[in-house]
């Protein structure tokens, strides 16, 4: 069973070059808080998109986390290539600022099924040139806290996607999928990350989960909703292994840094 790694190092101002494999990142803003990191995140990804309301987030919330600059500098220098959903949540303003600025309004309106986070997921998979996702990292900014149906749908995204590399993050959690078809290899990037920490099976039952680096480790445990689910877990190190018959939830905290 093929290993595969973990980093976090898109929480960093430079990523290491030497890192392995070497990704490339997309942004999706959502309609939620946007984390304070997000300039970070931004400056990481080659390609940014907004979905539908998220375009709100960065036009109202971009300029806040820059105070000493001038606001219309921030919204210009912070432009997404992308606004797509079914565009009943961005206002007209907005629309309008991007729209002449030359971001790409991509609409469907008529889909009522599918959530804008969803839809972003399609796009980005479909830039991806002769659907080699395997380098790909989609990040997710403002994907948790707020409405509990939201969160639910964001999480069921990284479950229909679950080839994809997708991380949803908030100013306090970072969550992505460690698929049962691989061993797990998370590199915890101790400055900004922990030591809170949860593993959660998220499609069924698991009859065997093992780790090492946590505190709690699981060997060859079962999990289940109302059984155990690992959660106010702790990570003990830099580096935290798991091995699943099922896919899991990673999640772990992220520090506010003064
Ligand atoms: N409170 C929230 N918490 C987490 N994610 C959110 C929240 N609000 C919105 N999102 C995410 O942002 C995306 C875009 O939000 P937006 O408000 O534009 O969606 P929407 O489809 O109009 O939502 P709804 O009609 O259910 O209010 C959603 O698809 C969802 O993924
Ligand atoms: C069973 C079922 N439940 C809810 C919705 C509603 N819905 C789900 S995603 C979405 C788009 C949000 O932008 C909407 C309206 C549905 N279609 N089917």
């Amino acid at each position: 069973m093929d290993l595969m790694h973990h980093y976090s190092t898109f929480l960093l101002p430079t990523i290491p070059e030497n890192q392995c494999p070497s990704l490339i990142y997309a942004l999706i803003v959502l309609n939620h808080n946007l984390p304070r990191f997000t300039p970070l995140l931004w400056n990481h990804a080659q390609l940014r998109l907004c979905a539908d309301g998220g375009a709100n987030r960065v036009y109202d919330e971009m300029p806040l986390l820059f105070p000493q600059e001038d606001a219309s500098d921030v919204r210009r220098r912070y432009k997404p290539d992308i606004i797509k959903g079914d565009l009943d949540s961005i206002r007209k303003e907005v629309l309008d600022f991007y729209t002449r600025l030359g971001t790409r309004i991509v609409d469907k309106t008529h889909d009522q099924d599918t959530t804008d986070l969803h839809k972003c997921v399609t796009c980005i998979r479909d830039f991806a040139p002769d659907s080699d996702t395997s380098n790909l990292c989609i990040l997710v900014a403002g994907a948790l806290g707020g409405r509990f149906d939201h969160e639910m749908g964001n999480v069921n995204v990284i479950c229909r996607f679950s080839s994809l590399r997708i991380i949803l993050l908030s100013d306090d959690n970072l969550i992505h999928l460690l698929p049962r078809t691989h061993r797990h290899e998370i590199h915890i990037q101790t400055s900004v990350q922990g030591p809170h920490c949860g593993l959660i099976p998220i499609r069924m039952p698991s009859k065997s989960s093992t780790t090492t680096g946590l505190k709690w480790d699981l060997n060859n445990t079962e999990m289940k909703f109302g059984g155990l689910v690992s959660t106010s877990n702790v990570v003990e190190g830099e580096k935290v292994t798991v091995q699943s018959d099922c896919d899991l939830l990673w999640t772990i905290s992220l520090k506010k840094l003064a």
